[in-house]
């Protein structure tokens, strides 16, 4: 019974795994404040086309002030697809142009930078440096609100959003943020005064993160909005690192897996579902993009790196829901056209036959349960492609927030169309056991004899 003893283990360090995966999950928001010193705290602007200036003094705004601002602001629109819209049941507030106002107070100067680019910078997957571009001015006053939404990326590397919230007394308006089954408040009407003094009040976000502000009541919520862009870092040593080996429950559950001889005896692949979005195209270079992934996504990244894995972003070809199809691993997004191959209807043939245009690897998901008969005649009908096995942990398989999706057309009975889908995940190459810890083993006994050097 020693094999059933081992392959409990062996499930129970996986499950670990699934556990310290969820655990390490990093917060994908910021939030924080400064005070408002008096000598920073006017803000001038102007009105498109006209040149008098007006001003707020956020150390003690008059309702006049306020209300001259609200008056020379525009409707605010947002970004649909390549679009701007303006539709005031989704978002109602005023905006200005960075041409237009100048505010003493800036999230450069304050601070705010550079405690945002310790946050998104604590530990990324390669070195990064990040670059902060002050987008616009809204202005929020009673009846004001901005519905749930995602922002628009501004380009490949915008990947996070800043807002700053000046001190006015108002009621309403919070900034509500929504990732992964989770929500958080950034209660800014609160936090502006939160000591009696006023004070700026700030949250920054990853670009994917779901987010609305809740009406405001009374009175008027007056914010800068920054835009984020990552770029590889010039000089390694510009990243902020706070010596917290904050990777250990990971690294060690992950190394404790692979070494165990009945994980993927014959080798395989370990599969990780992304937390956060990424602008996927079909030209997207995923070598690129790996040194760009955010929070907890950088995280695995690292680990596995520093366990030495062969670790890459690649894309899950998949044609439907079902869980135990086999899938093709690619190293790029494809373009799919229908002529490719022999290709009928059936669910898998289309992984078959892009596995063999793309140099591809055909996978089958291992997940422990039993198989359906249909799904058992499916494995056995494509054993003789030798697909290897493939272990998930995170978001599920067929989460398709990083997918493309592509028609071609079927050839089944009748011709008719069909999609695929290509999913970026985190893709982790294990070597058969008899590869991967004799080595190790020898590296130990052959130190052995040597007695210590
Ligand atoms: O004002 C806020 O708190 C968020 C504003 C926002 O979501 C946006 O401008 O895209
Ligand atoms: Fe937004």
């Amino acid at each position: 019974m020693a094999s059933q003893e081992s392959s409990t283990d062996v499930e129970a360090l996986y499950v670990a795994l699934q556990e310290k995966f969820q655990e390490t999950k990093r917060k994908p928001l910021y939030i924080g404040t400064v005070p408002l010193e008096p000598n920073v705290s006017k803000l001038f602007f102007s009105k498109e086309g006209l040149t008098g200036a007006g001003v707020v003094d956020f150390s003690q705004p008059t309702e006049g002030q306020l209300e001259a601002l609200a008056a020379a602001c525009q409707p605010a629109t947002f970004g649909l697809g390549q679009q701007d819209i303006l539709d005031e049941s989704y978002r109602k507030a005023g905006k200005m142009d960075a041409a237009n106002f100048a505010a003493q107070f800036t999230a450069f100067t304050s601070g705010i930078t550079d405690r945002v680019g310790e946050f998104l910078l604590e530990a990324p997957s390669t070195p990064q440096s990040l670059r902060f571009e002050l987008y616009k001015l809204n202005i929020y006053g009673p009846g004001s609100f901005f519905k749930a939404h995602v922002d628009t990326p501004r380009s490949d590397k915008m990947i996070a959003s800043l807002v700053i919230v000046f001190p006015t007394v108002h009621v309403g308006g919070s900034l509500l943020l929504r990732h992964e089954g989770q929500e958080w408040t950034f209660d800014s009407p609160k936090l502006v005064y939160e000591d009696g003094k006023p004070r700026v009040a700030f949250a920054a976000f990853y670009s994917d993160i779901e987010h609305e502000v809740t009406p405001v009541n009374s009175g008027y919520r007056v914010t800068l909005t920054y835009n984020i862009y990552s770029e590889p870092a010039v000089s390694p040593s510009s990243n902020i690192s706070f010596g917290l080996d904050r990777d250990a429950p990971l690294r060690e559950t992950l190394s404790a897996l692979l070494q165990h001889p009945d994980f993927l005896p014959d080798g395989g692949y370990i599969g990780f579902g992304l937390s956060h979005k990424y602008p996927v195209n079909p030209n997207l270079q995923l070598s690129k993009l790996s040194g760009n992934l955010k929070g907890t996504d950088a995280d695995i990244y690292r680990v596995c790196r520093s366990l030495s894995l062969d670790t890459a972003l690649q894309v899950l070809y998949c044609r439907s829901k079902q869980q135990k199809q086999v899938y093709t691993l690619i190293d790029r997004f494809v373009e799919y056209r229908a002529g490719y191959g022999n290709i009928d209807t059936d669910n898998s043939s289309i992984t078959v036959s892009l596995s063999r245009m793309s140099k591809g690897r055909l996978v089958v998901h291992q997940d422990g349960a039993e198989s359906t008969e249909e799904e058992e005649w499916r494995q056995e009908e494509y054993s003789r492609y030798n697909p290897q096995l493939m272990v998930w942990v995170g978001r599920s398989l067929l989460d398709r927030r990083n997918a493309l999706k592509t028609a071609y057309v079927a050839h089944g009975n009748e011709a008719s169309l069909a999609y695929v889908y290509g999913q970026l995940c985190l893709v982790v190459h294990v070597a058969p056991f008899a590869e991967r810890v004799p080595k190790a083993q020898a590296e130990t006994s052959e130190m052995e004899p040597s007695g210590g050097s």
